[in-house]
Order: structure tokens, then C-alpha cells, then sequence
């Protein structure tokens, strides 16, 4: 997950491969609920690992479920209809699926054994009504108290003076949130054991079905038969009792597919994306988005759990679509009219304008933010593609489907954006709420013009701390990093493990060429051993500035520097970074300090690590090296002649951070 203040996405231009989705949200927190409603175990498969998902295992936990991890699958043991802690703060961040289910759940739970519980969130979601459902709750007992503003959370539960009654005509508003319908479907089941049964009749039109649809079957695999007349009515039979089913695996997420459904149906490339996880057969609404999808152009074929999806038509065919059903995913269809020739419409999206946003006014801005022309009435959006498309930093509001959605303007060449733009996420890290490696998942797929994944390059003398800045830039700006002179240690080092003499060009080249490197979270590799702490060692590193005085050691490791120029971008430090390896860098440090001042670094970093030092001869060390370095015959280390020069030996780290980052700033079209 890139949790970097912003993510700048190249402009993209084909997708490929295979893409596996993360669990449904949706489907997830239903059935953790009702896992936890349940007597016994249940384990439960591919459920989706997000923000969404842990407030709902947080507060399982908290009132005393059961919840084992053990790789993809979580095992819940249920509290079984009884209620074994009466107390809880609940905190469910912005979560609808949480939030709505469980204050149903527990107004029930209270009424029956007694309890106290306070149910809260992110300030938006403090902001997201809730007041037709604690109305529905409260017309038939359940105590339920708001601790601010009337309608919304925070909320305080408590015991039922007077039981639970009027089970037989529950009244609740269907056109705001479907959640409110789906919570009581949910929770009502715990209301009937003492022989009623629970009838609950929908006011106003209902909205989101599907997701109705998706907790009904839900429901019956856990053993609940809800009778339904249409979507008006629902009756929940007397003694209705959640059965485990024991084992069950959670699909993929249908709206996450969305993106990627959108991705190829613009992309170039010829391949089909093959998305799995999902297929035609979902229970969730939103794979509608494929009939969407196609009326727009994509071709998609699929099955069982799986799509593949490629270009049709493009530019696509405009839209003019009632997305009541299909909410979320409505959201992706907004970014795809920017690929239309002409104005696309969606209505029946009143309830954008309750979620994690309001929708309605942050898609419109941020749509205007890189050329459409929008308009926008209570319920529905136009979008009008850009006459010129604009690179747009796009605010994402603390809304993942903004941050997703609008990741797909990257595409902009296939809407024949000459240049075409890069775009910006600002805050990426909200994904994290029910999709937490997007980002990564769309560069697994996604490939970009090579001169288009942007590369800054920090050369610099030994110890001038290129390595430290390099690593803090690269981490600001969520891109790879290559430490060109670990790849330089990393040859040294085998070569001095297998005996090869440091004079012996043919033998360390080859050597070099064959070497089996790999940068990791968990170290660096070589073979099978982790070398990180081998290669800092100082006789290996002055191994490394012999042979890598070896043309053919150069131009053997070449190709391993080069594999790390992937999306979304690179900060590659080194020697030779700016003018040899990456001279089409967008912007290239060249980064020095008085030898005084290295060695003084360098000897204080020897002595943290508990090993002896004598500064003068550290000093003497690294003269000499420079002078090695700069004179090699081949890529001398030097400055590239268009490289920015730093001296930092009288600044700290974070001002020399602030310094690149704000020239690096100043070559994006952001700035
Ligand atoms: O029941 C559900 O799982 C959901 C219902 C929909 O909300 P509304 O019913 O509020 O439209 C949808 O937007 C949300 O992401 C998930
Ligand atoms: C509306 C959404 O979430 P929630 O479940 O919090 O309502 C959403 O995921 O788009």
C-alpha cells in the first residue's frame, strides 16, 4: 500500500496478464457478522484484508467472538445468539458495512440480555445518516441514544426498558442507504427466538437491490429463510436461528474489478485482461458493470470466477444509465466518459452524495480538475470529455473510489491527450479501506513508455550520503529505489566468495552476468543467503570500487540496473546513475560534501555499529577512492552536465530531501 502523501501514476498505455482480486467488502463483512451471530466455528476463505474489514474484527473481537488468522483464512468462533460482553467503545472507522449492521445487531442483542455500547467512527462518518435505521430500531424498543448530532453516530446503546415488540410491522426508509434494509435483515433474526416472527416493509423506492439481494443469500446459507414479496416486503420467520455453514470463501470484490474492467476497455496492447476472482455468476450487484462496460465498447468475455476483458470501441460510446443498482462501481463509469465521444449521463445516484464524500460535488471537481466539462443536479452527473485534457493532482477526499477511479485518467493517450499527462493521487493511502494494494495490482498489469516512468538519479563520492537521501526521496515519492552500489557490492562480494582475483576481467564478468541478486522488503539476496550486512563491509566495498573499474563488470551489471525502471518511477543512486545508466533521467542529483565531512560521517556510522575506525585513515580511504572513481576510463564518476550540484555538507538529511524533492516538484506538470 503506498502511504506517501501522493502518488504520481506516468501515463499508461496498455494493460496485460492477470490481475487476482481481494475479497468482497461487501460479502466479507456480512459474513464475519454473521459468523459471529453464529454458535460454533466458521472459516471463512478469501475474505478481503482492508480498513473495512479489520473495524469489523476488531469489534467481533471485542464482544467476545473468537477470531484465528492463519494465512487467507480467519476462523471466527460466534457468540451464538448470547451476549458474553455486556460493555464496548467500538470504533468502525468509516465503514457502512460495519457501522449499520452492527448498531442493528447489538440494539437487538441489548434489548434482549442488557448491555452498554458506544459505536463510532472517522469524523465523515459522523457525518453519514443513520437515523432511519436507529427510527426502525427504536419503533420497536431497542434503546438507542445519539451522543451529537441527531440522525448520525457517534451512538449509545443500551438495555430495552420495556423488551422488544411490534416485531410485525417494522417500517424502514429504502431510498438513502439499502444498508439500513440489509442491517435489520441481518440482525432481526436474534428478535424472533421467542416465537414472533419479523416483518419489515421498505418506505420509498428501494435503492442498491442487489446488495438486499447479496444479504438474502447471505442469510441462507446461514441458515435464515427470508420470505420477500418483491422489494417492498420482507418476513423473517418466527425462531429463525443462524446455522454455520462452517466453511465458505468470499468472491472476489466486483466494484474492484470495475477498475480494471475500465482499465482495458481503454487501454492499447491487444491483450486481453484476465481478471480473476470474479465472474458472470457473482452474487454482487455490481458486476453489472460489465453490461455497462459493454454497451460503452469493452469486450468482455468471462465464467466462473473470471473476466477477460480488451478494447473494443474506442473511443467509447457514450452512457446514459440509472445506476441505482450499481452505486459503486457507477463511480468508475464517471471516469471512463472522459474516453466517450460525447456527453455521458448517470443517474439515480442520489446516495453519492451520503458516502464516503459527497460523490456528486467530488467526482464534478475533480473531472473539471483535467478538462470535462460537468454538470451536476441532485441526483445524476454529466460528463463531457476534455477538449484538452489538463494534469490534474486529484484530491481524493478520504474516498477510495476517487483515489481508484480516477487512477484510469491515466490512460489519457487512448483518449488521444497529446502530451499525454501523468496523473496525481493525492492521500493514496485511502485505497487501504477496501482495497489496499490497487495501486500496485494496476502496475502488476499495467505497462507504461519506458521514457514515460519518470527516473531521478543521485550520483555522488563515497559517503557523500546519496544512499540515505536516495532511500528518503524514493520513500516520499512511492517509487523504487536502486542502490546501484549494493549491485557493485553484491559482485564484489560473490567474487570474493568464489576466489575470483580482482584483476581478472573475464572471470569477474562472467561471474557478474551470472550473479543471482535480489532486493527485498525482507534484504538483500544473494543465492539463497540474505548479504545485507556482508556488503556494508568496508573491504567489500573497496573490492567493489576495483572491479567495478572493469568495463566488462560494468556493462554486465548494466542489465540488472536497468530491470528496476518500473512503474510508478525510480530514484537510482550511484556513480554513474545520471550519465551512463539512465541519461534520460527527468532530473539528476549530483551530490557531494568536503572529504572532511564524509569521512567524519562515515566514522561515526562504524562506531555506531560497534566497529573501531581511525578517522584519518577513513579520510585517506575515500581520497583515494575518489581519485579511482574519477579517473577510470570508463563512466568516471562525475557530474552529468545537465545534474543539479548539492553540497550538502552543512545541511541535514531533511533539508536535502526538501531540496530534491522541490526540483523534482518543479519538473512534473504538478508543480
Ligand atoms: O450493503 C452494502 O454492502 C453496500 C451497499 C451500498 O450502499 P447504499 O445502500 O448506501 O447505496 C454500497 O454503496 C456500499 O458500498 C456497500
Ligand atoms: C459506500 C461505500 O462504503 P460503505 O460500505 O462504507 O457504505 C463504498 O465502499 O463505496
Amino acid at each position: 500500500m503506498y502511504t506517501t502523501r501522493f502518488l504520481d501514476v506516468p501515463p499508461l498505455d496498455s494493460v496485460a496478464g492477470t490481475v487476482r482480486l481481494p475479497g468482497s467488502k461487501s460479502i466479507s463483512n456480512r459474513v464475519l457478522l454473521l459468523a459471529g451471530l453464529c454458535e460454533g466455528e466458521t472459516v471463512i476463505d478469501g475474505l478481503l484484508a482492508s480498513d473495512d474489514t479489520e473495524v469489523m474484527l476488531q469489534a467481533l473481537a471485542a464482544l467476545g467472538c473468537t477470531v484465528e488468522r492463519s494465512g487467507e483464512a480467519v476462523c471466527i468462533r460466534g457468540i451464538g445468539g448470547e451476549l458474553p460482553v455486556r460493555e464496548a467503545d467500538l470504533f468502525l472507522g468509516n465503514a457502512g458495512t460495519a457501522m449499520r449492521p452492527l448498531t442493528a445487531a447489538l440494539a437487538v442483542l441489548a434489548a434482549v440480555h442488557g448491555g452498554a455500547f458506544r459505536l463510532h467512527g472517522v469524523a465523515r462518518m459522523h457525518e453519514r445518516p443513520i437515523g432511519d435505521l436507529v427510527d426502525a430500531l427504536r419503533a420497536i424498543g431497542c434503546r438507542i441514544d445519539y451522543e451529537a448530532a441527531p440522525g448520525y453516530p457517534p451512538l449509545r446503546i443500551g438495555a430495552a426498558p420495556s423488551g422488544l415488540h411490534a416485531l410485525d410491522a417494522i417500517r424502514v426508509r429504502g431510498d438513502v442507504s439499502s444498508q439500513f434494509l440489509t442491517a435489520l435483515l441481518l440482525a432481526l433474526p436474534l428478535a424472533t427466538a421467542g416465537g414472533s416472527s419479523a416483518r419489515i416493509s421498505v418506505d420509498g423506492e428501494l435503492i442498491s437491490k442487489p446488495y438486499v439481494g447479496m444479504t438474502l443469500q447471505l442469510l441462507e446459507r446461514f441458515g435464515i429463510a427470508v420470505e420477500r414479496d418483491g422489494w417492498q416486503r420482507f418476513t423473517i420467520p418466527a425462531n429463525s436461528q443462524y446455522r454455520s455453514p462452517r466453511t465458505l470463501r468470499v468472491e472476489g470484490d466486483a466494484s474492484s474489478a470495475s477498475y480494471f474492467i475500465g482499465a482495458a476497455a481503454i487501454a492499447a496492447g491487444g491483450q486481453p485482461l484476465r481478471i480473476e476472482g470474479v465472474g458472470l455468476d457473482s452474487m454482487q450487484g455490481d458486476i453489472r458493470f460489465v453490461d455497462a462496460a459493454r454497451a460503452m465498447g469493452a469486450q468482455v468475455d468471462g465464467g466462473a470466477g473470471w473476466l477477460e476483458v480488451r478494447r473494443g470501441t474506442l473511443p467509447l460510446r457514450p452512457i446514459d444509465l440509472d445506476c441505482k443498482h450499481l452505486p459503486d462501481a457507477a463511480m468508475t463509469l464517471a471516469v471512463l466518459a472522459l474516453f466517450a465521444e460525447g456527453t455521458s449521463r448517470l443517474t439515480g445516484i442520489a446516495s453519492w452524495r451520503v458516502k464516503e464524500t459527497d460523490r456528486i460535488a467530488a467526482m464534478a471537481t475533480e473531472l473539471r480538475r483535467i478538462g470535462a466539462a460537468v454538470e451536476t443536479t441532485d441526483d445524476s452527473i454529466a460528463i463531457t470529455p476534455p477538449a484538452e485534457w489538463r494534469a490534474g493532482a486529484i484530491k481524493t477526499y478520504d474516498d477510495h473510489r476517487v483515489a481508484m477511479c480516477f487512477a484510469l485518467a491515466a490512460f489519457s493517450r487512448c483518449a488521444g491527450a497529446a502530451p499525454a499527462l501523468p496523473v496525481r493521487i493525492l492521500d493514496p493511502r485511502c485505497v487501504g479501506k477496501t482495497f489496499p494494494d490497487f495501486f500496485e495490482a494496476l502496475f502488476g498489469v499495467a505497462a507504461a513508455r519506458p521514457d514515460d516512468i519518470p527516473v531521478l538519479t543521485i550520483d555522488g563520492p563515497t559517503a557523500s550520503g546519496k544512499g540515505t537521501l536516495a532511500s528518503a526521496v524514493a520513500a516520499r515519492l512511492g517509487y523504487h529505489l536502486l542502490d546501484s552500489g549494493a549491485v557493485y557490492r553484491a559482485a564484489a562480494l560473490a567474487a570474493s566468495r568464489a576466489g575470483v582475483d580482482r584483476d581478472d576481467e573475464p572471470a569477474l564478468a562472467d561471474l557478474a552476468a551470472r550473479l543471482d541478486l535480489r532486493f527485498g522488503a525482507d534484504g538483500v539476496w544473494l543465492g539463497g543467503d540474505e548479504v545485507g550486512e556482508s556488503l556494508r563491509l568496508e573491504a567489500i566495498g573497496s573490492l567493489a570500487s576495483r572491479i567495478s573499474a572493469w568495463p566488462r563488470v560494468r556493462r554486465a551489471l548494466l542489465d540488472i540496473q536497468l530491470a528496476f525502471h518500473r512503474l510508478p518511477g525510480l530514484v537510482a543512486d550511484g556513480r554513474d546513475m545520471g550519465t551512463v545508466v539512465f541519461p534520460v533521467a527527468r532530473l539528476k542529483v549530483f551530490l557531494t560534501a568536503s572529504a572532511a565531512q564524509r569521512a567524519e560521517r562515515r566514522y561515526r556510522q562504524l562506531i555506531s555499529r560497534g566497529i573501531s575506525a581511525n578517522i584519518d585513515s577513513l579520510r585517506a580511504d575515500l581520497e583515494a577512492r575518489d581519485a579511482r572513481d574519477q579517473s577510470r576510463s570508463v563512466s568516471p564518476s562525475r557530474p552529468a552536465p545537465d545534474a543539479l550540484l548539492l553540497d550538502n555538507s552543512a545541511l541535514s538529511i531533511e533539508d536535502s530531501v526538501e531540496q530534491v524533492l522541490a526540483a523534482w516538484q518543479a519538473r512534473t506538470p504538478f508543480g
